[in-house]
């Protein structure tokens, strides 16, 4: 019966998909409802070939969608990795911004597909398929809603991802950051991300541990709040619903406040409570400690998702914004240090008892690095906005300094942990092909971002210091072309950081792939569903 009507469904996508592509009005929408009709039907054809299959055990977790959200977590990141360098590299000799694919390849057009590409393909596809692991592990239960929801937040991820790429490089962007996808994508990742949502409460409501683990409250808040940021930043008209561009229902400085209370918090639910939920799973298990707190990490839970919503004027000191909402912005986000600080202590402190392991388990030592920088930028921030500060840094690379120092350190750290963590499991192997090349990987990650994130200080204090620079009749002393020039050395130095991230991260892929392919299978691995680990 179930098999009927997802054909139904399916074949029904790929002839309206088909249908829009005929009328398409413009050359991105096109090439959407062309990928979106092939997806569908793909999919049709799988599902009939493996109809009326053997139904797979209730008793026995859902593991094969989170190894193909390991291989895509890799993948995705190393694609993001790449083409992060060839920006950073672009910026600093623009000649890179070749002629021959202005249009198409230009810094423009590539630096939304990196932030994209890192933020919703690797991130994303590292939350999903940790908290797809967590969540059943931590509940003794098989994911919710057998295999098909899964699968189809699985690929339907994948799709969101390539249609949002495909239609950057085309030109098709509403303009605003982080949200740059336009209405007929933005429906696409609404569809997929309540069935997330269903997906993972589902499974937290048939679990047979009574209590739910402190990592779920994390991604669930994390889902829950998405949904509702990315549904009202995206309020849109489109101008027909044969073509990709769309009026936004807020203007003016109502647009500007709503698109930073979604950036921000896209910050502090995707880029934080969803990796915490990462980090409450993964650092005890890999330390073999339970969790310093559990008191304290209820604390900061709740004060954590309280005050993030607060704090997105922060992004819009001095403009015009009212000065009530931005100074509101700012109190917030000094008050935010704590219970950013409650989470670094709980994680860091999860290792006390078990401190010698810094030294023989470098996949720890990825860890606290990565719970270290979380402190760090945390810390950054509530600095950064504090007016006087921000006065300072804003428009400048300390901007882009602060915001590596977590996305590299904290996010990519934490995942690139939960990665070595995962796959001896998930492929039953009884170790990690080499811990040598774990070593190794650290130690470029490490120092990649070392240069990244120094060199994006010094060039934007230097460049902010420049711009209010003046002689004493009061005339500005140098030229905006001044600051970039001298920006340069600095930016070689950050593309080389960029370029030891991206070797770091392709030794893992291969460490990863040699695991599975070189290691021997573990004994009897246990893939019952037993009650919480
Ligand atoms: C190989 C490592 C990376 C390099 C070399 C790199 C490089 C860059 C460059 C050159 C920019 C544009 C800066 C500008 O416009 O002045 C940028 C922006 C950005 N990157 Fe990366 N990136 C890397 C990894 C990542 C990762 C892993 C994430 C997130 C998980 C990330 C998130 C962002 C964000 C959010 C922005 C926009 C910042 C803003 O508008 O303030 N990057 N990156
Ligand atoms: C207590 C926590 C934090 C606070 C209060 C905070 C505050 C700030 C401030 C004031 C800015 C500069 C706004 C501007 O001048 O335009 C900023 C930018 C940014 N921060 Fe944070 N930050 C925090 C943590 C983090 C973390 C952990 C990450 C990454 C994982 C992060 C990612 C970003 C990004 C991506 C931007 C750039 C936004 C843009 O202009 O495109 N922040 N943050
Ligand atoms: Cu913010």
């Amino acid at each position: 019966m179930w098999d009927y009507i997802k054909l139904i469904a399916l074949g029904l996508v790929a002839v309206l998909a088909a249908i829009a592509a005929n009328y398409a009005r413009d050359l991105p929408y096109m090439v959407n409802a062309i990928e979106i009709m092939l997806a569908a039907a793909i999919a049709f054809i799988w599902v009939l070939r493996t109809m009326g299959g053997p139904k797979p055990s209730e008793t026995e977790y859902f593991d094969g969608v989170i190894r193909a959200g390991v291989i895509a977590t890799v993948f995705w990141g190393i694609v993001g990795f790449l083409v992060a360098v060839l920006i950073a590299f672009q910026l600093a000799f623009p000649a890179l911004n070749f002629e021959w694919a202005q249009g198409y390849l230009n810094f423009g057009k590539l630096r939304p597909l990196h932030t994209s590409a890192v933020i919703f393909a690797f991130g994303g596809n590292a939350l999903i398929a940790t908290s797809f692991y967590v969540v059943q592990r931590t509940s003794a239960a098989r994911l919710f809603g057998g295999t098909a929801f899964g699968w189809f937040v699985f690929w339907g991820w994948q799709l969101i991802i390539v249609t949002a790429a495909s239609g950057y490089i085309l030109g098709a962007t509403q303009s605003q950051e982080y949200a740059e996808m336009e209405w007929h994508v933005d429906w696409l990742i609404t569809i997929v991300w309540v069935t997330y949502l269903i997906t993972f409460l589902g499974t937290i409501f048939k679990r047979k541990e009574p209590h739910i683990y402190v990592a779920n409250w994390f991604y669930l808040s994390f889902i829950v709040t998405i949904a509702m940021l990315h549904v009202v930043n995206n309020l849109a008209i489109p101008v027909s619903i044969f073509g990709s561009k769309s009026v936004q229902v807020f203007s003016g400085v109502q647009n500007a406040m709503t698109q930073w209370w979604y950036g921000h918090n896209a910050v502090g639910f995707f880029l934080t409570a969803g990796f915490l939920g990462m980090m409450y799973y993964f650092v005890p298990k890999q330390a073999e400690r339970p969790v310093y707190s559990y008191k304290l990490s209820i604390v900061h839970f709740w004060a954590l998702i309280f005050l993030y919503i607060w704090a997105g004027p922060h992004h819009l000191h001095y403009t015009a914004l009212p000065d009530w909402a931005s100074t509101l912005g700012m109190v917030m986000s000094v008050i935010l240090w704590m219970p950013s600080w409650g989470g670094m202590i709980n994680g860091l402190m999860t290792l006390s008892g078990a401190w010698d392991k810094l030294r023989t388990d470098p996949v720890i030592r990825m860890m606290v690095v990565s719970v270290g920088f979380y402190g760090m930028s945390t810390f950054e921030g509530p600095m950064m906005s504090i007016k006087a500060v921000n006065s300072l840094s804003h428009y400048t690379d300390w901007t882009i300094g602060h915001v590596h120092s977590g996305a590299l350190g904290w996010n990519g750290m934490i995942t690139f942990g939960a990665l070595y963590f995962l796959v001896p499991k998930l492929w039953s192997r009884e170790r990690l092909y080499s811990t040598k090349l774990v070593s190794w990987h650290f130690w470029l990650a490490t120092i990649g971002i070392v240069l990244y994130a120094a060199s994006m200080w010094v060039t934007g204090i230097m460049e902010g210091l420049m711009w209010r620079e003046v002689d004493s009749q009061g005339f500005l002393v140098n030229a905006f072309a001044d600051t970039v020039a001298a920006k340069h050395p600095m930016y070689v130095v950050r593309g080389l950081g960029g370029v030891m991230y991206l070797t770091g991260a392709c030794i893992m892929a291969y460490n990863l792939w040699a695991t599975v392919a070189k290691q021997p299978r573990a004994a009897a691995a246990s893939v019952a569903a037993v009650p919480a680990e």
